[in-house]
């Protein structure tokens, strides 16, 4: 076994292990980047971006052996920029083995042994699959295997409402498949509810079934043919079965208890500079416990990570700026806390306002306008929150992500001009509704306004 010493080693090239990789090696930074898989992770390859390509092609029209193409070309097309070679010419050294902890201080992939100053792991997570009596005993699909159909399901079953049920729930309605998503809650259940409610009414519309608050106890069949025993009594067959029922982390087969580094059920633990338990030892991304899991979400960690893994800096991570979207027709964007939150939170110090898509030029001119709005929390002057529903709320909602990040005030998100006619539109109209009772509801200025117009020559 040869051994490696390097300054950072890096478990997982994905969203997260790439980005710290990529900035580390730049900087100066020996760094060994480990990937037992494809290069990219989840996003690349069985995540975002197939996932995008896949919703593109069926809003456009093309036929699901076309989409199918489009989303291989698409991933093919953005593989170089995650590639070995890519990482190799920045100067990491990349070994394709899997990865585990055999002391605090060491690595093993393969036969080699990596010796580091400082570990990240970035290991991601999976589909979590629900312990259904009968589910093991029937070929479902998950977002790993779901990019390998050759033919549009006839009935397509989807078990979970959560960002990645209702994307690919509306995708397939529109290459012809009957959809059904079964949700033991509610569909977007961390979204607000009246912006959840328009998706959701907006995929029935389509002709996706959705069935909420119900349980599936048993599954049976064989391909092309599977039956769900449901909690109402109910029987639903269908050709094929999705799981997108929520995420694992992959943490169980890192020899973590080698290595002094906590986890929980749910992942590994770190507090605000993503250290874990072991001072040394750096986790950001999906396999982290108590974190959302976007491919943003993994960039902005592996840049608080790489401030304390190159520079000795305390770096933490904030909250509340990071915003998230659900790429349906309407999409759903969200940034800090929904109204529900903010009401619990900031009681009679909160003000809501909002503005409708109904109201947007631009939304009328292109045909795109149906129900959407964009709803803007307000505490003390400055936002806490944005919800917007509607095409192209996660474009619109980045403009809130520097507002919140930079603690701008609601008089200095007035100042920004939004060409017309554009959807952009609505980010000026939200922030005019807040001023607005303000202006023209306000009696004193009514006066002072009278009084100088008499004064005026
Ligand atoms: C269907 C779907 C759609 C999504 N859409 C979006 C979206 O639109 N926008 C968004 O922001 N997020 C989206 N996500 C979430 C996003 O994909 C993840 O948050 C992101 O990929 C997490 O990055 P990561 O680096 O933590 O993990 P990953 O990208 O999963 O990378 C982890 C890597 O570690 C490797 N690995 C694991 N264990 C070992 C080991 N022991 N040794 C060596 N290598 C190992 C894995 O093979 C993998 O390549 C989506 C996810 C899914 C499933
Ligand atoms: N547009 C995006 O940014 C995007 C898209 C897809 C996925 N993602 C990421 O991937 C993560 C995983 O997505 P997801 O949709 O799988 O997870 P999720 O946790 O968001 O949603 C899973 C849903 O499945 C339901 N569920 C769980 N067990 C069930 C069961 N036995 N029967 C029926 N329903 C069940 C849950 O109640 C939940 O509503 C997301 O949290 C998000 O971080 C992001």
């Amino acid at each position: 076994m040869k051994t490696i010493r390097t300054d950072i080693c890096v478990i997982g090239a994905g969203s997260g292990g790439l980005s710290v990789a990529a900035g580390a090696a730049q900087m100066g930074a020996r760094v060994v980047l480990i990937e037992k898989g494809e290069m990219g992770g989840d996003c690349l390859n069985t995540g975002c971006v197939p996932s995008k390509a896949l919703l593109h092609g069926a809003a456009s029209g093309m036929s699901f052996s076309e989409a199918m193409v489009h989303v291989q070309q698409t991933i093919a097309t953005i593989a170089p920029h995650d590639s070995q070679d890519r990482f190799e010419s920045l100067g990491c050294t990349v070994i394709r083995e899997e990865a585990r902890f055999t002391s605090p201080k060491r690595v093993e992939a393969g036969d080699t042994r990596i010796k580091a100053r400082r570990f990240v792991i970035a290991t991601g997570s999976r589909p979590f699959i629900p312990p259904i009596p009968g589910l093991s005993d029937v070929p479902y699909l998950t977002n790993e295997t779901l990019w390998t159909l050759s033919e549009c399901p006839e009935h397509l079953m989807i078990l979970g409402g959560g960002p990645i049920g209702m994307e690919m729930a509306q995708a397939f309605v529109r290459f012809g498949a009957k959809v059904t998503v079964i949700e033991v809650g509610r569909v977007l259940a961390r979204g607000d509810v009246e912006a959840a409610g328009l998706v959701k009414q907006a995929l029935i519309a389509e002709g996706v079934r959705i069935l909420e608050e119900i349980e599936v106890s048993e599954v049976a069949g064989q391909g092309g043919a599977i039956s769900l025993s449901l909690s109402d009594g109910s029987r639903l067959s269908g050709s094929h079965l999705l799981l997108a029922a929520g995420r694992r982390a992959n943490s169980e087969e890192l020899g973590l208890e080698h290595a002094d580094v906590d986890r929980s059920k749910d992942g590994i633990q770190v507090g605000a500079t993503l250290r874990t338990s072991n001072r040394r030892i750096y986790a950001l991304g999906d396999v982290l416990s108590d974190h959302p899991r976007f491919t943003h979400v993994a960039g902005y960690q592996a840049g608080v990570a790489i401030r304390g893994l190159l520079f000795g800096l305390p770096a933490k991570l904030r909250a509340g700026h990071i915003p998230h979207a659900t790429y349906t027709d309407p999409e759903l964007a969200q940034i800090g806390v929904i109204e529900e939150a903010a009401r619990a939170l900031y009681g009679d110090g909160l003000e809501v306002v909002r503005a409708e898509l109904l109201g947007n030029d631009r939304a009328i001119a292109t045909g795109r306008a149906g129900p959407g709005f964009i709803k803007l929390m307000v505490v003390k002057s400055r936002p806490v929150g944005v919800t917007i529903v509607g095409p192209e709320a996660g474009e619109l909602i980045a403009l809130w992500s520097l507002a919140i990040s930079a603690k701008l005030k609601m008089s200095q998100i007035a100042g920004m001009i939004a060409p017309y006619p554009t959807l952009a539109e609505l980010n000026k109209r939200v922030t005019s509704a807040y001023f607005i009772p303000r202006l023209f509801d306000n009696r004193k200025l009514k006066r002072v306004v009278q009084v100088i117009q008499r004064l005026l020559p």
